[in-house]
């Protein structure tokens, strides 16, 4: 059975999603729900699954107490579901071709930092986009350039607002995220 833990820094819908698809699972479970953050609501999502959380400074991150307690619960896999911190590269090296991360845009398009979240959607709505997606790609040292496993598109209309077109984003994220990552993991 392959041991996955979601790094998120938010509300962890993504991390929902993944918990529900994994719960009757005979080939991986969610081992480790973690965030650089004390007081959101993906902590509470996890307590909803009974999956045991961690939470990691960035310093403690970048001093190496997360890939420590990675390697403690022998995990396997790393997802970054709405994670908002620079992952080293010594955490990278940990997981060759399995930490993997969603971005909620078709990259090389509006990625980078200060890409995230309502921000993407900001700009794709400033640029006067007819589509945007979901990017699924593995994760390297820099932000958004690993390699591209999986991307969905979607229409926009002019009357969205970066809100709606924030919800259309979700709902692929949602309907993808969780078959992506079980289509990895042999
Ligand atoms: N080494 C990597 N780390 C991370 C990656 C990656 O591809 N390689 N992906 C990100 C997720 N992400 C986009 O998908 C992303 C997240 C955050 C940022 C960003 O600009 N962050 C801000 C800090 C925000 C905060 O502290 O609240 C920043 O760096 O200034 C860009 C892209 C996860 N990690
Ligand atoms: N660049 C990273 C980024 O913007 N990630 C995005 O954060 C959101 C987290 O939502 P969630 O907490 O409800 O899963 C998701 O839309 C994800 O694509």
């Amino acid at each position: 059975m392959q041991r996955l833990a979601i790094l998120a820094s938010g509300s962890g819908s993504n991390a929902e999603k993944i918990m529900e698809h994994f719960q009757k699972s005979k080939k991986a479970s969610v081992a480790l729900i973690a965030s650089n953050k004390t007081d959101v609501f993906v902590l509470e999502r996890a307590k909803k699954f009974q999956v045991p959380t961690f939470t990691f400074s960035r310093k403690e991150m970048q001093e190496g107490k997360l890939l420590e307690k990675l390697k403690q619960e022998k995990i396997d896999w790393v997802i970054l579901a709405g994670f908002l911190l620079k992952i080293p590269e010594d955490l990278i090296r940990a997981f060759p071709d399995r930490m993997v991360n969603i971005h909620p845009a078709l990259l090389p398009n509006y990625g980078g930092k200060g890409m995230y979240g309502m921000h993407v959607h900001e700009a794709v709505k400033a640029a006067g986009d007819e589509s945007t997606g979901i990017t699924i790609h593995l994760v390297n040292e820099n932000y958004d350039e690993g390699k591209i496993i999986f991307q969905a598109a979607t229409a926009i209309d002019p009357s969205d607002t970066p809100e709606d077109i924030a919800q259309k984003v979700h709902a692929l994220e949602h309907r993808y995220f969780p078959e992506v990552i079980d289509s990895l993991i042999k």
